[in-house]
């Protein structure tokens, strides 16, 4: 039987949504490559998004996450922004809880096609990252190019429920820039789980622009995790106040690491491209 997908987008970083209400999906890792390659036959994304039946009280599903190299994710800003829209369009609703492996996750409707998300809180000591050895996660000694003069050094690393490396850079860096020091960094040993890696230019307490190299996923045009991740180092080095807008080449996203619960809320876009028919997969 084949299955129906979305093909979704937040800012131009893209996904191919699945439904498993009908039909379980457990896909190995050369299936999720094989619908995440663009071209050759591929539907082409940067994430596999598959949307469960729930498994707890009070959840509209459960959401799990693929990158585009075939391995899971815990979490996925700017597709959770779009799982929520399509939970709330289907069940005719304007807020909406669903579960992930990460915990529990909240949206409601900003807008047309703009959604609010409470990602939980942000997890900041060096085994919830993780890193390899214990480090102060605001200040990680890490750097990369020449000894006598790296590119980028001391980043600040956090979990949104998948692992970021956010290092603070005083001008945009070119896509070459984030290729060449993303992809150095990605599989870094002080990273046993891999990274994604932001850089990030503050601009003002309220703005910062921010590139990521995606785990698993490459250069993207946004990353939603990436930009709650670059905007709670920011305030934890004092650069940003509690809300800012950090803005991907292909838009802006608002992000807020909440006082009063230490929840980041992310507001920002969601695009519905087109629908269509999954190849058959073997086991999935
Ligand atoms: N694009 C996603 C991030 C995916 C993170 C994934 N690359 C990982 O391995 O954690 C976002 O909007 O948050």
């Amino acid at each position: 039987m084949s299955r129906t997908f979305l093909k979704m987008n937040g800012l131009g970083n893209d996904f191919v949504v699945i439904e498993t209400l009908s039909q379980p999906f457990t896909p190995t890792a050369d299936e999720i490559r094989a619908i995440a390659k663009r071209g050759d036959g591929g539907i082409g994304c940067d994430q596999v998004i598959a949307i469960d039946p729930p498994k707890a009280e009070g959840a509209s599903a459960y959401v799990r996450f693929w990158n585009a190299d075939g391995e899971e994710a815990g979490a996925c800003g700017n597709g959770t922004r779009c799982v929520a829209w399509l939970l709330m369009q289907s069940g005719g609703k304007s807020d909406v809880a669903f579960d992930t492996v990460a915990g529990r996750l909240s949206g409601v409707m900003a807008g047309d096609k703009r959604v609010t998300v409470d990602m939980g809180p942000p997890r900041l000591d060096w085994t919830q990252i993780p890193l390899s050895e214990e480090m102060d996660t605001a200040r990680v000694e890490l750097q990369v190019g020449p000894i006598d003069a790296p590119w980028v050094h001391t980043p600040v690393c956090v979990s949104m429920g998948n692992p970021h490396v956010v290092f603070f850079v005083d001008a945009p860096v070119s896509d070459e820039f984030a290729e060449k020091t993303g992809s150095l960094v990605e599989h870094h040993p002080l990273f046993p789980e891999g990274v994604n890696v932001g850089f990030a230019h503050v601009v003002s307490r309220d703005h910062i622009k921010l590139k990521v190299w995606e785990r698993g996923a490459g250069l993207t045009s946004a990353c939603g995790t990436g930009a709650c991740a670059a905007q709670v180092a920011a305030v934890r080095r004092g650069l940003t106040d509690r809300t800012a807008t950090v803005e991907f080449e292909s838009g802006p996203l608002v992000i807020e690491w909440r006082e009063a619960d230490g929840h980041v809320i992310m507001t920002g876009p969601v695009a519905l491209e087109f629908t269509g028919k999954l190849p058959e997969l073997a086991s999935a």
